[in-house]
C-alpha cells in the first residue's frame, strides 16, 4: 500500500552541492513514498510505456552523505497530492474492475438461449428500419427523393432515437460521414448528439450511490434536480463537491445499457455474417467492422477509462493556455459515474452566442485545427469524436474539450507517413504518393502500386488546378476515397478517424466563413514540423519539397 509521508527533501540540484555549515538546504514540497507498482496509462508521458514502475523514494536519501552521492531525485519524487491522486485513481479502477467488455462469443451464448427476446427485438428493428426503407422506395417511385430528403432525414433521426443507444451511436457515426450521407442527413443526424430522452433522476441518483458506495449528500453539497443534458450512453448533472466547493459535471450511465446494446450487437453481428456470406458487392468484412464498432462503444461504457483518457489528453495541453480540459475527480468516479470539472462554455455550433460574447468562431476553429494536428501527428493520441457538441468555447476564449469516451491512436510511423503524403500531394508526386500507401499500412508490399498512379493523377490534376491550400479538405478526402475504393486498400480505423476529425472542424469553420480552408490553416504546422523535426523521413520529405527534379522549387513572389 502506498504511504504518504511529509519528509523534507532536498532541491533537484542538491546532490551536486554540499550544504555549507549552518545552512539548511532548501526543501522540496512535501513528498510521498510510493510503493513500486505498475503506473497506469495516465501516469505516463507522451508515448511513455505503460507498465513502468514508479520508483520508491528511499528515506535514507535524507542524509547529507546520500545527498552528495544520490542520483538525480526529481524523477522518483512524487508530490503528495499526485500520490493521493494516483491512489484515488487506483480505487476508481478497482470500483470499475467488473466493467463489461465486448465479447461476441459470450453474447452469442447468452442470446442464443433467449430466442424469443432476440426475435422480438429483430422484429422491432426490422419494422422500424423497413418502414423507413419503404418510404424511400415510394419517394423514388414518385420522383420525390430529393424533395423529401430533409423530412426523411428527420424521420430517420427519430427512428434511431426510438431504437435506443446502439442506433443513436450508429446515427452519430453516420452524422460525421459526408462520404456516406447527404448534407440533410448529416444535419438532422447531428441532433442525436445530446438532446436525447432522459431517464428518471431517482435511478441516476441511486446509481451514483451504488457505484460510489456513499450517500449522495456526502458527496455533493448541491446537485441539479434534473439532468442538464442527456446523451446516448448517459445523462449529465451539474453539482458542487461537498469537500472543496468545486462545480462539477456528473455523468451517469443509462440503467441497463449493457443489456440493450449487447442484444443489438448480437443481432447486428448475425446480419453482418449473412452479408459477408451472401452479398457479393460488399467486399469489406462486415462482421469485423461491427466488432470494431462494438468494441469502441463498450469501451465508452467504462467511465474510469474515459477519465484516464481525459487525464492523458489534459497532460498534452497542460502548458497551453488556450485549451481547457476538465479534470477528473477519482474519488467520485466509477465505471458508471464520472465526476469532472464543469465547463462553462458554449458549443462551437452556436456561432451567434459565441460572437455575442465578443469571441470569434474562426479563432476557436483555428485552435481546434492546430490541436487536432498536434494530437494526430505529434502525440498520436486523439479525440476521435470531435463533433460540435464536444467542443465548447469558454468565456475567456479557450477551446474546451469534453467527452473522452472515444479516443484513438496513430502509430508513430504513420504520423510521419501522413506528413510525407501531404508533401507528396502538394508536390503532385503521384509515384511517391502511391508508394506512401505501403508506409501508411494501407497496402501490403506485394501489391503493385503502378495502376494507382494514373488514378491519383486523374483526380488530383483536375482538383489541384489551383494550389492545394485552396482546396476543401472534404474534396481531397472524397477524391482519395474514390481512389481507395477502386483498389484493394485496407484503410486502418485511425486514418478514417483522422479524416473525420478534420472534416468536422472544416464543417464548423465553413459556417463562419465559406472560404475557410483547413489545409491553408494547417500549412504553418506542416512547415514547422518539416523544418524542425529530426525524423529522417521528414528530413527527406523537406528536401523533396524544396528540390523538385534536382532544382530548388520554392517560388518567391
Ligand atoms: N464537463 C462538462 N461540463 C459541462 N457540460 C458537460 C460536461 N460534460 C458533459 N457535458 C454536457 O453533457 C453532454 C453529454 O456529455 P457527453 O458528450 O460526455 O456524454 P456521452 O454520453 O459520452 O455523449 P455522446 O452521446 O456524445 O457520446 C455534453 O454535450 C454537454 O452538454
Amino acid at each position: 500500500m502506498a504511504v504518504a509521508l511529509s519528509l523534507p527533501s532536498p532541491p533537484a540540484s542538491a546532490h551536486r552541492r554540499r550544504p555549507s555549515p549552518g545552512h539548511h538546504p532548501p526543501r522540496f514540497p512535501r513528498a510521498a513514498l510510493i510503493e513500486a507498482r505498475p503506473v497506469s496509462a495516465s501516469d505516463t508521458d507522451v508515448g511513455g510505456g505503460r507498465g513502468q514502475y514508479a520508483i520508491q523514494l528511499a528515506a535514507e536519501m535524507q542524509t547529507p552523505a546520500a545527498i552528495s552521492s544520490r542520483p538525480p531525485a526529481p524523477l522518483s519524487v512524487i508530490p503528495k497530492d499526485r500520490a493521493e491522486d494516483m491512489q484515488a485513481e487506483a480505487r476508481a479502477m478497482a470500483r470499475a474492475a467488473n466493467a463489461t467488455v465486448y465479447d461476441p462469443q459470450l453474447l452469442a451464448a447468452k442470446y442464443a438461449a433467449q430466442p424469443l427476446k432476440a426475435l422480438s427485438r429483430t422484429l422491432e428493428i426490422f419494422t422500424a428500419l423497413g418502414t423507413f426503407a419503404l418510404k424511400l422506395v415510394a419517394d423514388q417511385r414518385r420522383g420525390q427523393l430529393d424533395q423529401r430528403k430533409r423530412q426523411r432525414a428527420a424521420e430517420l433521426t427519430k427512428t434511431f432515437t426510438r431504437l435506443g443507444p446502439t442506433f443513436v451511436k450508429i446515427g452519430q457515426g453516420l452524422s460525421t460521414r459526408p462520404d456516406i450521407c447527404p448534407p440533410e442527413y448529416l444535419e438532422e443526424l447531428s441532433e442525436l448528439q445530446d438532446a436525447l430522452p432522459t431517464f428518471p433522476n431517482e435511478e441516476a441518483f441511486a446509481c451514483i450511490e451504488r457505484e460510489l458506495g456513499t450517500p449522495l449528500e456526502s458527496i455533493y453539497s448541491v446537485i441539479s434536480a434534473d439532468p442538464i443534458a442527456a446523451a446516448s450512453l448517459g445523462q449529465v448533472y451539474k453539482a458542487q463537491l461537498k469537500y472543496s466547493g468545486q462545480v462539477v459535471a456528473v455523468k451517469v450511465q443509462r440503467p441497463g445499457i449493457e443489456e440493450a446494446i449487447g442484444l443489438d450487437f448480437y443481432l447486428l453481428r448475425g446480419l453482418g455474417f449473412l452479408i459477408n456470406k451472401y452479398v457479393d458487392i460488399i467486399t469489406s468484412d462486415v462482421v469485423a467492422l461491427i466488432d470494431e464498432f462494438a468494441k469502441r462503444v463498450y469501451q465508452e461504457l467504462n467511465y474510469v477509462q474515459e477519465g484516464q483518457n481525459a487525464r492523458r489528453f489534459k497532460k498534452f495541453y497542460a502548458d497551453k493556455e488556450y485549451v481547457f480540459v476538465p479534470d477528473i475527480y477519482w474519488d467520485y468516479t466509477g465505471a458508471k459515474v464520472l465526476t469532472m470539472d464543469w465547463v462553462n462554455g458554449v458549443k462551437l455550433s452556436e456561432q451567434e452566442t459565441i460572437e455575442k460574447q465578443g469571441l470569434k468562431l474562426l479563432d476557436l476553429v483555428n485552435i481546434g485545427v492546430q490541436c487536432s494536428l498536434r494530437q494526430l501527428l505529434e502525440y498520436g493520441f486523439f479525440h476521435a469524436d470531435p463533433h460540435p457538441g464536444n467542443l465548447l468555447a469558454t468565456p475567456e476564449g479557450k477551446l474546451a474539450f469534453i467527452d473522452f469516451g472515444m479516443m484513438s491512436e496513430t502509430p508513430e510511423d504513420a504520423r510521419s507517413a501522413i506528413i510525407g503524403h501531404v508533401v507528396h500531394m502538394v508536390n503532385r508526386d503521384y509515384d511517391a504518393m502511391a508508394r506512401d500507401y505501403y508506409a501508411l499500412d494501407f497496402l501490403t508490399p506485394d501489391v503493385d502500386v503502378s495502376p494507382i498512379v494514373p488514378a491519383l493523377r486523374n483526380f488530383f490534376d483536375d482538383a489541384l488546378n489551383s494550389t492545394v491550400s485552396e482546396l476543401n479538405f472534404k474534396t481531397i478526402v472524397d477524391g482519395l476515397g474514390n481512389v481507395l475504393y477502386q483498389y484493394p486498400f485496407n484503410v486502418p480505423a485511425y486514418y478514417a478517424l483522422i479524416l473525420r476529425s478534420l472534416t468536422v472542424l472544416e464543417g464548423l469553420a465553413l459556417y463562419a466563413d465559406p472560404n475557410f480552408k483547413v489545409l491553408a490553416a494547417s500549412y504553418p504546422y506542416f512547415a514547422k514540423r518539416l523544418l524542425t523535426d529530426p525524423n529522417p523521413y521528414l528530413r527527406d520529405a523537406l528536401i523533396e519539397l524544396l528540390f523538385k527534379d534536382g532544382r530548388f522549387s520554392v517560388q518567391v513572389e
